[in-house]
């Protein structure tokens, strides 16, 4: 059985927000899935469609096998939800926390002890169990979080960007207890902006962007569609001009014939299985055309890239919506919020 079934699924907000514009989704049980996009794209809209908090203006969605419409009930007890804003209650301590979570899903009480030693041993806050939540970092919280979101050992849990406005080393620590959920056996279903976090973590994932999915795949092969790494080229004098010159010359230079260049508001880019080893060569290429560069980085793709090569468009960039719009035609606005 499929943990999740979307078909069509539409959600339109009370001052006419089209959100959700007609998502199809099937998610095997045991699969980590992840929903990736920018600012604005509709995940959370999404998340909460499918965890009964919105109803939908469109479609069906299956959970676990009960209808969020007829049996939101049934679905909400078979889930876990760890939603963006925190749950926690910051004057209560971890241990009581949990132990709240388990009394509102009617953990029973004979099994709560254990069941709390259990998870709060899962999300490394054992030590810190008697300690109010008030003084516990960031990263501390989210886990917290993510125990409360486990009481009733739901065979599905859904994150919602849990790892935003982490530091690097808390997101990590996080990614290791989602790994381990779903090695237990849980279906996880997690939205998030960052490219990294779904590569690391999903077995597929769909790309959403005004609320649309616009592509579904595993991690690798999407990033497989961008083409490679990606070479970020800054210029001392970023006029149209020389953009142009620089681009002409990374083209010609036969360095990247598996790539694409594209101008960016700061130089050029570009896109290419040989971005890493032909990097210096271009630099030299443009400094006998007489341009200085004052920055260069290689980098992994990023979502943006992703977008690029998915759709055309980049992520958050109106600019290039507006270049690509040309004089006079309607110009999509505001990914972002
Ligand atoms: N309650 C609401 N009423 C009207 N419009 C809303 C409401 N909540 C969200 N929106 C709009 O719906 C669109 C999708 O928002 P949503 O929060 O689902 O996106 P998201 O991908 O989760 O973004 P974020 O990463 O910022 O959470 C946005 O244009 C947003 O401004």
């Amino acid at each position: 059985m499929n943990a999740i079934e979307a078909t069509s699924v539409e959600l339109t907000y009370s001052d006419g927000t089209e959100a959700v514009r007609g998502i199809n989704l099937a998610v095997p049980e045991g699969e980590f899935f992840g929903f990736l996009g920018p600012n604005g794209a509709g995940k959370t809209t999404a998340i909460k469609t499918l965890t009964t908090l919105l109803r939908p203006t469109a479609g069906t969605v299956a959970v676990n096998g009960f209808d969020v419409i007829e049996e939101p009930r049934a679905v909400r007890a078979s889930i876990g939800y760890m939603a963006q804003e925190t749950s926690i209650d910051k004057e209560l301590t971890a241990r009581e926390n949990v132990s709240f979570a388990c009394e509102a899903y009617g953990v029973p009480r004979g099994e709560r002890a254990d069941r709390i030693d259990e998870l709060l041993d899962l999300v490394d806050l054992a030590d810190v169990a008697e300690k109010r939540a008030d003084g516990f970092s960031g990263g501390m919280r989210k886990r917290l979080d993510v125990a409360t979101a486990l009481v009733h050992r739901p065979p599905l849990v859904f994150l919602d960007e849990p790892t935003t406005g982490l530091d690097p080393k808390a997101r990590i620590d996080l990614w290791e207890y989602f790994r381990e959920i779903n090695r237990q056996g849980t279906t996880v279903f997690l939205t998030t902006q960052y490219l990294e976090e779904a590569d690391q973590l999903c077995d597929r994932l769909s790309v959403i962007q005004d609320g649309r999915i616009v592509a579904t795949d595993s991690p690798e092969a999407l990033k497989s569609q961008v083409g490679g790494d990606v070479l970020d080229i800054t210029l001392a004098d970023a006029s149209e001009d020389d953009r142009t010159r620089a681009r002409r010359v990374a083209e010609r230079s036969g360095l990247f014939e598996d790539g694409t260049v594209e101008p960016t508001d700061e130089g050029i880019s570009v896109t290419s299985k040989r971005a890493r080893r032909s990097g210096t060569d271009l630099l030299v290429a443009l400094r006998d055309a007489g341009l200085t560069v004052t920055g260069f980085d290689v980098r992994s793709p990023t979502l943006d890239d992703v977008f690029l090569a998915i759709t055309g468009e980049r992520a958050n960039d109106e600019r290039d919506r507006t270049e690509s719009g040309g004089p006079g035609e309607p110009v999509e606005t505001e990914v972002g919020r």
